[in-house]
């Protein structure tokens, strides 16, 4: 049997209602595929509060545009409830309280850059934040060109003055990076860290722990449609980042005890047991040792310190 303790990440403190941004209850989506129905979005429950910056980490496949598009109206969740400042999402976005930059469509490839952002300024009523937005997002050297002239970082930053505009309360990102060259990339996030400052609510779905490590204090780690961890990025760095330390039980021992024992260790971030070897993460492997060569009567003790990739898909079940 595989035994995987919780994961040792505390979830982040409930924001109070008054400061209640988004959230998710028993959110669920399933679609309707030539091979039977598909669950893309698994039961997700989610709160964050105003003025949070949240990485939505995980692989290809692992749900975070279906659940984008639940928080922005664009589906329907087959079960369960989303509010958005505690309206409906349309009803958010109607408002102008809730702007994405997605990862597919829309922009008019005939236009130039600032006849885009005039288009979209006066939808919104807006005319008197193009300045602010174009300066903001880098893009008035741009202006006068046509979006089917900009790079794909070029057109990321377009999309991203677009979802300015309105002046969110919230802003969703979907890869809102893709495309960009890292000096692009640390520009964006400046702008971002200042708008969260500000009080802006930041949500963004990414591939990189890179990206959720350095711009997200708190990031929810999904996978098959569901939340894996959700928590401090730092405390999910050490525990990607830690060691594991693996040694076989001697047999006819109590496995439930050494399992306690063991996740009772300081910085431990999770045990598991497969037969009567016992795999322990974290970054103080020295500790796990000690007490399985000590206490629990240990044998073959081998220490690991698995790349962030191996321990991400680990995480994420994308090895098993
Ligand atoms: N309209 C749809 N019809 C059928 N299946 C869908 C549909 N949209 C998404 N899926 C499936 O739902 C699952 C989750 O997809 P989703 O796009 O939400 O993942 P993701 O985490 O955003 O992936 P990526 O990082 O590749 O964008 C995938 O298996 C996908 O193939």
């Amino acid at each position: 049997m595989d035994i995987i303790s919780p994961q040792r990440i505390e979830p982040a403190a409930t924001p109070s209602a008054q400061r209640l941004a988004l959230k998710l209850e028993k959110v669920r989506k399933s679609f309707h595929t030539n091979q039977g129905p598909l669950e893309a979005v698994a039961g997700i429950d989610l709160s964050v509060g105003t003025g949070e910056i949240v990485a939505f980490l995980g692989p290809n496949g692992a749900g975070k545009t279906t659940t984008i598009d639940m928080m922005l109206g664009l589906t329907a969740p087959t079960s369960g409830t989303i509010t958005v400042f505690g309206k409906s999402p349309r009803a958010a976005v109607e408002a102008g309280e809730v702007s994405a930059v997605l990862q597919t469509g829309g922009l008019l490839r005939d236009l130039t850059v600032r006849e885009t952002v005039t288009a979209i300024a006066a939808l919104h009523g807006a005319q008197d934040r193009i300045a602010t937005v174009m300066e903001r997002t880098d893009i008035m050297s741009l202006a006068k060109r046509k979006v089917s002239k900009c790079s794909g970082g070029e057109q990321q930053r377009l999309k991203f003055a677009l979802a300015l505009l309105p002046d969110p309360r919230l802003l969703i990102l979907d890869e809102p990076t893709a495309g960009m060259d890292v000096a692009a990339r640390h520009g964006f996030w400046e702008t971002m860290r200042q708008d969260a400052l500000e009080g802006r609510t930041v949500i963004f779905a990414t591939h990189y722990l890179e990206e959720a490590q350095d711009f997200a204090e708190r990031t929810v780690l999904i996978g098959k449609g569901k939340v894996l961890a959700d928590g401090p990025t730092a405390k999910l760095r050490s525990m990607t980042g830690g060691r594991v330390v693996s040694a076989t039980l001697p047999i006819g021992s109590p496995t439930a005890v050494a399992i306690s024992a063991l996740e009772q260790l300081d910085q431990v971030s999770s045990v598991r047991l497969k037969g009567q070897r016992i795999q322990v993460t974290g970054p103080d492997s020295d500790a796990a040792a000690r007490m399985l060569l000590g206490q629990l009567a240990a044998t073959d003790l081998e220490i690991t310190a698995p790349t962030l990739d191996a321990a991400f898909m680990e995480l994420t079940g994308e090895n098993s």
